[in-house]
């Protein structure tokens, strides 16, 4: 289980005269359960890579706290993180190694010996559709077995919870839907609690228990596709979504644009 409540981050963004801040988080809070598949949804730059690097002791909040299964982060980083997979934007691989020697590699990181590594190699091997691809040197892979190949090694310590940035960022079709079997069986074979960051509704409607909706580094809403569907009224999710993170404003300057841009 993951809980994160009022997370705030900023940052300094060129010096002297030229300096600026920028709040990047600015009060997000959610909570991600164990066997649920929970999405961030939020337009760009809304918050949400800055919020999952918090999370994986990647970046200090300024105010906040975040727990992984009761762990404090920012007090505990390392045990948090031993209860921690993530999946980051950067899947750098060593392209010298094979897929197997990879996961190996981050299991012996993890403290693991080479046996019980290269066992779970094969396990998630099977998890994630990969079998074939275990013995090949990574270099040439394409973007889905890449994108397998950073999950396995994510996974390889076992983790109760998984993070991961925009997963299907770059994977086509078919590699987007053996992303999210992959996601399906680790979440009702092994119990996972998965947290991903996406702005695509499709994702969230395929794939979601519960969606944590950010804006403008908030939370602006929280719950199941449907129940965000009876709040805001609306049939369609997209519809939902920009009525829950757009401000009238924002939809009205941005309809306006679009109509300038047609005529
Ligand atoms: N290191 C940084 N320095 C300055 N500003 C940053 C930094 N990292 C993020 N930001 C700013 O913080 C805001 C939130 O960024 P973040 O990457 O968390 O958004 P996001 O929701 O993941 O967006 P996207 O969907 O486009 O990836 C943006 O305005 C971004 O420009």
């Amino acid at each position: 289980m993951i809980e994160v409540q009022d997370l705030a981050k900023r940052f300094q963004q060129g010096r002297g005269r030229q300096a600026r801040t920028v709040l990047a988080v600015d009060g997000v809070s959610w909570q991600a359960r164990d066997g649920r598949i929970t999405g961030l949804l939020g337009p760009n730059g809304a918050g949400k890579t800055t919020t999952l690097r918090m999370v994986a002791a990647l970046l200090p909040p300024d105010t906040g706290r975040i727990a992984v299964d009761g762990i404090d982060v920012a007090q505990q980083p390392m045990q948090a993180l031993a209860r921690l997979g993530v999946l980051s934007d950067a899947r750098g691989l060593y392209p010298r190694l094979t897929a197997r020697e990879n996961i190996v590699y981050y299991g012996r990181l993890h403290g693991m010996s080479r046996a019980a590594a290269s066992a779970r190699a094969d396990t998630l091997a099977k998890v994630l559709d990969m079998a074939p691809l275990l013995e090949r040197r990574t270099d040439g892979f394409s973007q889905g077995e890449r994108m397998k190949t950073a999950l396995a090694r994510a996974l390889v310590h076992n983790p109760p919870n998984i993070i991961l940035d925009e997963p299907t960022n770059g994977l086509d079709v078919l590699a987007t839907r053996s992303l999210r079997e992959a996601l399906r069986r680790l979440r009702d074979d092994e119990g996972k609690c998965i947290v991903f960051s996406t702005h695509i509704m499709q994702e969230v409607e395929r794939l979601c228990d519960e969606v944590v909706v950010i804006a403008h580094g908030r939370t602006v809403a929280e719950g199941t596709v449907p129940a965000l569907l009876a709040r805001t009224g609306e049939k369609d999710f997209e519809e939902a979504f920009v009525s829950l993170a757009f401000s009238e404003e924002e939809r009205t300057s941005q309809a306006l644009a679009a109509s300038r841009g047609l005529s």
